[in-house]
């Protein structure tokens, strides 16, 4: 028989993209689906999923209890809401998540299977029972660089991204859409006009930019021509949360300790780019090897890992957000060694962040739970 997997947040951004993975793989072939919803219980399951029952109450802890696994992109505060009740009420299920919330919990394996399947196959064998997506940003990196770190390779790295407005959410992305709009708009004529002067439409950009009626309530500030760099909140030591979860994360999902941990860190900074985010990485080697090894080492580490020769069409054309969106391949590219020496790799990568950064691995995990991956 077929278990059952309870579904929470599957019409959300990150859900949407999670159950079309999950229909383009014949996932939904493994299990019974259960459909809950925060907002609309009673209501029907999504047309495409034949059979499922009525929508259940996602706050129901009996309704949830009864399910052996259950797979949330509900978000930090539905985890927050639920998850301690659910096991106070005796629940023993397998709780697969796509929000930060219980990632760095002891109990917690962040997952990521390409990169750290004996990480989850021993924590499955240990009895835990939490499995949780990593954030977007370390995913990708990981998916793209997962061969240096396989191989021991990197002493330290540091990371400087450009991630796109989709890491803020779906209201964040139409912001920047009508930002651009709004901003066009601003100048329409003058642009329509090639007589028009330059530096003329520029003072007419910058005045929209800082007028308080151009649209900002979710960014705070303009993202469309701009770029903000700092995302999450603030530490109190002059770190982000984004930039912390770079270190503490990678090491994590490799499942390293004190003993062996990878010092990361970086700034992560907000740029107008829909829904790939990209990375400039300084890598410090434990060994000077030939570039070319590098490149199959990379080309090795997943079958996602694509290396993009370090030449200027190439990388024009295939190592960018618009490239990549849509697709699980991880390009990496720019590498060379630095003038600081030849232990010294500047890399860069881009990832779609709700693909690897948000659904793929919380579907894969399922197979794996499911003992079909
Ligand atoms: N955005 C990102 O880049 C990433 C997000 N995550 C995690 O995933 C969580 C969910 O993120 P995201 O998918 O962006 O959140 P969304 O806001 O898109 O969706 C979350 C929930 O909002 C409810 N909702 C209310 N109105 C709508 C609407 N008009 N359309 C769709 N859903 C609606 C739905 O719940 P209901 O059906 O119950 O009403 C939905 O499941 C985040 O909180 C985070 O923890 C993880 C990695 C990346
Ligand atoms: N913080 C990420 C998106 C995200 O949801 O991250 P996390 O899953 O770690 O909360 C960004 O803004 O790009």
């Amino acid at each position: 028989m077929k278990k059952a997997v309870g579904l929470v947040g599957w019409r959300g951004m990150v859900g949407s993209v999670l159950m079309q993975r999950m229909r383009d793989e014949n996932d939904f072939a493994l299990f019974e689906p259960v459909f809950f919803s925060t907002s609309n219980a009673g209501g029907a399951a999504p047309s495409w999923a034949d059979g499922a029952g009525p929508l259940q109450d996602a706050y129901d802890i009996d309704a949830l209890k009864k399910l052996p696994i259950i797979l949330t992109a509900q978000g930090g505060d539905y985890t927050s809401a639920v998850y301690t009740k659910l096991r106070d009420a005796g629940w023993d299920g397998l709780w697969i998540d796509a929000a930060s919330t219980l990632r760095m919990d002891d109990d917690s394996i962040i997952v990521l299977d390409p990169i750290n399947r004996d990480v989850i196959d021993q924590g499955l064998k240990n009895g835990i029972k939490q499995f949780i997506g990593g954030n977007c940003t370390v995913s990708c990196m990981l998916m793209g660089l997962g061969g240096l770190f396989k191989n021991n390779l990197v002493e330290w790295m540091t990371s400087m991204t450009y991630q796109a407005a989709s890491g803020g959410g779906a209201q964040h992305m139409r912001e920047l859409l009508t930002q651009f709009g709004e901003i066009n708009a601003a100048v329409k004529p003058l642009l329509d006009d090639p007589a028009s002067a330059i530096l003329e439409i520029d003072r007419q950009v910058l005045a929209k930019q800082k007028a308080d009626d151009l649209d900002h309530q979710h960014f705070g500030v303009p993202l469309g021509g701009n770029l903000i760099p700092w995302i999450d909140s603030d530490l109190g030591n002059g770190m982000s949360r984004e930039e912390w979860k770079g270190g503490v994360e990678t090491n994590k999902v490799l499942g390293h300790t004190a003993e062996n941990y990878v010092p990361i860190d970086g700034l992560c900074v907000r740029i107008g780019a829909m829904r790939s985010h990209s990375q400039a990485l300084t890598i410090k080697l434990r060994q000077d090897l030939p570039l070319d090894e590098i490149n199959d080492i990379i080309a090795q580490g997943s079958q996602w890992a694509k290396v993009i020769p370090n030449e200027r069409e190439r990388t024009m054309h295939e190592l960018t957000p618009v490239a990549v969106t849509g697709t699980l391949d991880i390009p990496v590219g720019r590498m060379r060694k630095l003038a600081m020496g030849g232990d010294y790799l500047s890399a860069f990568t881009v990832g779609d962040q709700l693909l690897w950064g948000a659904a793929e691995p919380l579907r894969r995990m399922l197979r794996i739970a499911l003992g079909e991956l």
